[in-house]
């Protein structure tokens, strides 16, 4: 029996510190939240809707097939820190790179029951040679909570359009409120020309697109933060087709009359059962969120809900053309049971006027 010096800790809001073995070196704080997926680990580490989280695994060994940057999500790792019961080295030495704090050999089972139990929680983190339980509670005593990060799509949007042609006529004008990759190559893949927008799109930028879709991305934070993406939608409801994911669910719920709220522990996962209200057929979804609407409001209607705790998972207005999914359909990572969502949206696209525009345009 020997004593090992930890150099590691993280302080939670519940007022323990718990020590930790440290991968990667620093100071940071977030809000503590664990996903159960057991594979993807790169895309979820590269899922922009991961800002200001800490994201803890609750499977125990992640990094078990090493790190390819053609699985990432985005150009770089959100979360603020990422906590295992074991990294392999792969991994520590691409948290390293992109200075993102690490910390293993800790009960991930024993900081997950707690979060189940207690709610997503802030928490501070210090990993560093001569670091002490003060520091990591120095870090949580500045944390702020997730609906205070109120310039939080800054720092995730482009700041200038992109274009991702698609070589159809179909143009989707996708505002950027901190897309995953997949749903942009996800809508290029059945080719419509994908527009990355920043998200505070003005109304007359988006006219003069003339898009014949308008796609709300994923994002993180509180969707209240994102303001101008509600008014997109309220001003083209009912002009053109409208969708979104996840964070685009809850903007377009908001914007049409709908609410929404903190949930407690939220779903972070790759295997959350979702039923369709009218069919009554069940898919497997792929899920990272921890708001959820709470009202849809009266021209929503929900046609798709968790199995687990009834929580809106579909919206949909047939007469508006809006459609949206509280999980992810892109998948990536998870089960790809969701994919025909895409074939949904860009069905919705009355291919007659688009082609007429694409004529006189020429
Ligand atoms: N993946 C997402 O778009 C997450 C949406 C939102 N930030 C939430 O946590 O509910």
């Amino acid at each position: 029996m020997f004593l090992v010096m930890s150099d590691a800790y993280i302080a939670l809001a519940d007022g323990r510190v718990v020590e930790a073995r440290g991968r990667v070196p620093g100071r940071t704080r977030g809000e503590l939240v664990f996903t159960t997926a057991y594979t993807g680990y790169e895309e979820s580490l590269t899922d922009p809707s991961y800002e200001e989280q800490v994201l803890t695994f609750s499977y125990p060994l992640i990094g078990n097939y090493g790190v390819r940057d053609e699985r990432f999500e985005s150009d770089r790792v959100h979360p603020r820190a990422a906590v295992a019961r074991e990294f392999t080295e792969d991994v520590v030495e691409w948290l390293a790179s992109e200075d993102v704090p690490a910390i293993d050999h800790i009960d991930t089972r024993d900081l997950v029951t707690s979060i189940r139990e207690e709610g997503a929680m802030k928490c501070g983190i210090a990993v560093g040679d001569d670091v002490t339980p003060e520091d990591a509670r120095e870090e949580l005593a500045k944390c702020k909570g997730m609906s205070e990060h109120v310039d939080i799509g800054k720092q995730v949007s482009v700041d200038e359009p992109e274009l991702h042609e698609g070589g159809g006529v179909t143009d989707v004008a996708l505002v950027d409120c901190g897309a995953k990759g997949s749903i942009v190559s996800s809508l290029t893949d059945r080719g419509a020309n994908v527009h990355v927008l920043p998200y505070d799109t003005s109304v007359s930028d988006i006219e003069a697109l003339e898009p014949d879709v308008l796609f709300i991305s994923n994002g993180p934070g509180d969707p209240a933060n994102f303001e101008q993406a509600a008014t997109l939608v309220e001003a083209f409801a009912g002009e053109v087709p409208i969708a979104g994911i996840c964070l685009g669910q809850q903007v377009v719920a908001r914007a049409l009359g709908g609410t929404t709220e903190k949930m407690a522990f939220g779903h972070r996962g790759v295997n959350q059962p979702v039923i369709d209200v009218e069919t009554g057929k069940v898919v497997m979804t792929t899920q990272n969120h921890g708001y959820t609407v709470a009202e849809p409001g009266d021209q929503l209607d929900v046609t798709q809900r968790n199995v687990n705790d009834d929580t809106a998972e579909g919206l949909a207005n047939d007469e508006l053309n809006v459609i949206t999914r509280q999980y992810h359909p892109e998948a990536n990572p998870g089960p790809h049971d969701t994919l025909g969502f895409f074939d949904e949206v860009l069905g919705m696209v009355d291919h007659d006027d688009t082609q007429r525009r694409a004529v006189a345009d020429d």
